[in-house]
C-alpha cells in the first residue's frame, strides 16, 4: 500500500541552463507542492502504514525548510551566490541545480535518510520512501523515486553539501535536527502527537 502527504513551501531560484529563457534568466518563485509518497505491505498499531501526525514533526521541518527561502546552486555564479546570502537571511545551497527534479531528489535524500534513522514505536514496519512529487507549478511536477534519487548520471547528492542558512536552521523545531541527521543520529517516534 502507498499512502501519500502533502506539504506546501514558497521558494525563489533560478535555473541556469534550462531552455525556458525566464526560467534560466530571472529569479522567480514558486508555490511548490511536495508529496511525500510511502510504501508498506503492513499496517501499524492504528491499522495505518505510517501516521500523518507523524510526518508533521521533523519531516515537514525538513520540506519547508525551503519555505520563504531562496535556493542557490552551489555551482552558480559566485558573485550572484554571495549577493543573494547576503541580502535573503532564508536560503537554501544545494550541489544540484533547484529545478523541479533535483528538488525531489534533494527532497527525497533527505526524508529517506531521517526515515532510516528513525525507531518507530507504533508496530510500524518496513515502511519505505516510495517517491517523491514535486510540482512547480499546477502544471508540471517531477517524481523521484530511489533509483533517481541516488542516481550518479543525475548527480550525486551528499547531505554534507546542503547547506541551510542559519535562519533557516534556527527556525527548525530541533535547531540540531540536520546536524543529528548527518551525524546519523537516532531518532525515537513520539508515543503521541
Ligand atoms: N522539466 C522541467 N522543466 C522546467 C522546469 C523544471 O524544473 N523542470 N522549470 C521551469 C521554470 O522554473 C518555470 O518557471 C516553470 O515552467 P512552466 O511549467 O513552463 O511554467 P508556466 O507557469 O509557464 O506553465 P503553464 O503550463 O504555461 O501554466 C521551466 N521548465
Amino acid at each position: 500500500m502507498i499512502i501519500r502527504k502533502l506539504f506546501k513551501f514558497e521558494n525563489a531560484h533560478i535555473v541556469r541552463g534550462c531552455s525556458t529563457v525566464k526560467c534560466r534568466s530571472s529569479i522567480h518563485g514558486h508555490s511548490y507542492k511536495v508529496e511525500l509518497l510511502f510504501a508498506s505491505n503492513f499496517l501499524d498499531n492504528g491499522q495505518m502504514v505510517y501516521d500523518f501526525g507523524l510526518m508533521k514533526q521533523n519531516m515537514k521541518d525538513l520540506v519547508e525548510s525551503f519555505d520563504h527561502a531562496i535556493a542557490l546552486w552551489r555551482d552558480d555564479n559566485p558573485e550572484f551566490v554571495h549577493d543573494m546570502k547576503k541580502h535573503s537571511a532564508r536560503w537554501v545551497e544545494l550541489p544540484v541545480s533547484p529545478s523541479a527534479e533535483q528538488f525531489s531528489r534533494v527532497i527525497f535524500v533527505m526524508i529517506d535518510k531521517l526515515l532510516s534513522l528513525t525507531s518507530t514505536i507504533n508496530g510500524e514496519k518496513e515502511v519505505k520512501m516510495h517517491s517523491v512529487i514535486v510540482h512547480e507549478t499546477d502544471t508540471g511536477y517531477a517524481q523521484c523515486f530511489s533509483a533517481d534519487a541516488y542516481s550518479k548520471n543525475m548527480g550525486k547528492i551528499k547531505l554534507e553539501e546542503i547547506i541551510f542558512s542559519r535562519q533557516v536552521l534556527n527556525d527548525f523545531t530541533d535547531k540540531e535536527l540536520f546536524e543529528k541527521i548527518k551525524r546519523g543520529e537516532k531518532f525515537l517516534n513520539p508515543e503521541s502527537v
